[in-house]
């Protein structure tokens, strides 16, 4: 692991990392943002997903997160999107919803993605292994959230895996990849045509069998361009509502899918998921 940059901010350091992930088999770069409570002492670890076409840069850049992390003392660790490099398959008509910079947060067990595409074995396994052996951040205080496809990665990952985190948020995420065109086309390219295989990663279907729930905060603008065709945000609303899933779902007015709106709240999302890292 090789640190590529080190800024600070906050009193603390956005830090950006490249490395070898065994998982995706190829080289990755990660950004951590370590607050200044992390020079003495082992802080809870948020985990960021982005979505279509990001890096992990974007969220440092625009999401205005680092103030909240400091005040909180919360670190946060934000994941490239896919697996990266030359030998790493991509779309082959190019497109920015399949392949590089659209891993959607599974296990690829077709050809020819499988051979990298492994982004929900990486988030939730390798990457947090590989930082907490290296930096002060406790693996027993995890929370998860993400945007659009992170969105839906952070919200599978999170109603898959309730004993490895204290909880679970959201801005605009892909709720049902089930009943849109973004999920059928990345799951039929990942995952092949079994819907079964599907329905494991399809936040509705996971509320829908949860025996056990965590905390879950979703923000949705009202102005989001994807939110009719690609996010189905009352899709999300009827699970919960029908299965007596605890969520707080929040329609944000007259706000749209970019990182203006998730800069927004922010604040909000980071002192949800540290007020449940302490508790
Ligand atoms: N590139 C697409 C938009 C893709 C998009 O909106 N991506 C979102 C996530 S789904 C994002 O965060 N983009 C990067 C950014 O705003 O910095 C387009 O031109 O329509």
């Amino acid at each position: 692991m090789q640190l590529v940059a080190s800024i600070k901010s906050f009193a603390g350091q956005q830090l950006r990392f490249e490395h070898r992930s065994t998982v995706l088999n190829c080289d990755m770069h990660f950004s951590l943002y370590l607050p200044p409570q992390a020079e003495t002492g082992a802080v809870p670890l948020l985990t960021w997903l982005s979505g279509l076409t990001c890096t992990d840069e974007n969220f440092v850049q625009k999401a205005c997160a680092q103030r909240a992390a400091a005040e909180h003392g919360v670190a946060i660790l934000a994941p490239d999107t896919s697996p990266r490099g030359e030998s790493v398959a991509d779309d082959p008509d190019g497109s920015w919803d399949m392949g590089l910079g659209a891993g959607f947060y599974v296990n690829a067990t077709q050809a020819p993605w499988a051979e990298h595409y492994r982004m929900y074995d990486y988030v939730l396994e390798e990457l947090p292994a590989l930082v907490a052996a290296q930096h002060p951040v406790d693996l027993s205080r995890q929370s998860i959230f993400g945007h659009s496809m992170g969105g839906h990665g952070a919200l599978t990952i999170a109603l898959k895996n309730p004993q490895r985190y204290r909880s679970m948020s959201a801005f605009a995420p892909i709720c049902a990849p089930l009943e849109c065109p973004w999920g059928h086309k990345a799951f039929a390219g990942y995952l092949g045509e079994d819907r079964q295989r599907w329905a494991e990663h399809d936040s509705c279907t996971l509320v829908r069998g949860a025996t056990q729930h965590l905390p879950m905060l979703v923000d949705q603008g009202s102005a989001d361009s994807f939110l009719q065709e690609q996010l189905k945000t009352p899709l999300l609303e009827s699970a919960c509502a029908e299965s007596g899933y605890p969520a707080m779902i929040r329609m944000q007015e007259a706000y749209d899918h970019s990182y203006f709106f998730i800069a927004s709240f922010m604040d909000e999302h980071v002192a949800f998921h540290a007020g449940h890292c302490k508790s």
